[in-house]
């Protein structure tokens, strides 16, 4: 896995400070409300928010939507498939929905218009990863871990072809790597 990693964009200890800093800020801002939803989007943001509730220090409930929408692609179908929906009604809720990664927007859009149309009380999202230069619909993030360059990035959650995952860091995907892929 590690000879396919071009560059280390951003290491296990830089994650793991910034986890720290955006917990306290959740914590902070979502001190008065009752009724917090986190909702995860599977797969990618997987690591992102089980690390993430441990540095909420709110009796913040979780629950998990899981969408596709790259396959083995590195660029995004445009069409969003809902693979598995929340387990819950959300009315009257303050929903944070939890993101790896903005790229077009796409993902984000489609889910944030889903779930306001269902009535919460407040929706915020919350996203380890922003990659600005791609975007192709305009989204407010509430919650930002890093703002990256146009690279296609793997590890602490995201994948390549369903690959890499398990990387402690976020790092570069050589080109060669997405060639052997395909
Ligand atoms: O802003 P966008 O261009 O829509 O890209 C971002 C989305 O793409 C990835 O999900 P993917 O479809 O690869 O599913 P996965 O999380 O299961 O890997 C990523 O986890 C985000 O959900
Ligand atoms: O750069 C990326 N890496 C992995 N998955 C992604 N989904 C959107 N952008 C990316
Ligand atoms: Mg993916």
């Amino acid at each position: 896995m590690l000879e396919d990693i071009k560059e280390i964009l951003i290491t296990e200890e830089e994650i793991k400070n910034k986890l720290k800093e955006l917990g306290e800020k959740i914590t902070k801002d979502y001190r008065d409300k009752k009724d917090v939803l986190l909702v995860g989007v599977l797969k990618g943001a997987v690591l992102f928010i089980a690390d993430l509730i441990r540095h909420i220090d709110l009796p913040v409930q979780v629950d998990f939507m899981a969408v596709s929408s790259y396959g083995a692609s590195t660029e995004s179908s445009g069409v969003v498939r809902i693979l598995k929906d929340l387990d819950e009604n959300i009315e009257g809720r303050n929903i944070l929905i939890v993101e790896d990664i903005i790229d077009s927007g796409l993902t984000l859009s489609y889910l944030y218009n889903m779930l306001k149309s269902r009535k919460p009380a407040s929706i915020k999202i919350c996203a380890l990863l922003d990659k600005p230069s791609r975007r192709k619909v305009k989204i407010k993030v509430d919650y930002l871990g890093f703002e990256i360059p146009d690279y296609f990035v793997v590890g602490y959650g995201l994948d390549y072809n369903e690959k890499y995952r398990n990387l402690p860091f976020i790092g570069i995907l050589k080109e060669e790597a997405v060639k052997a892929a395909n």
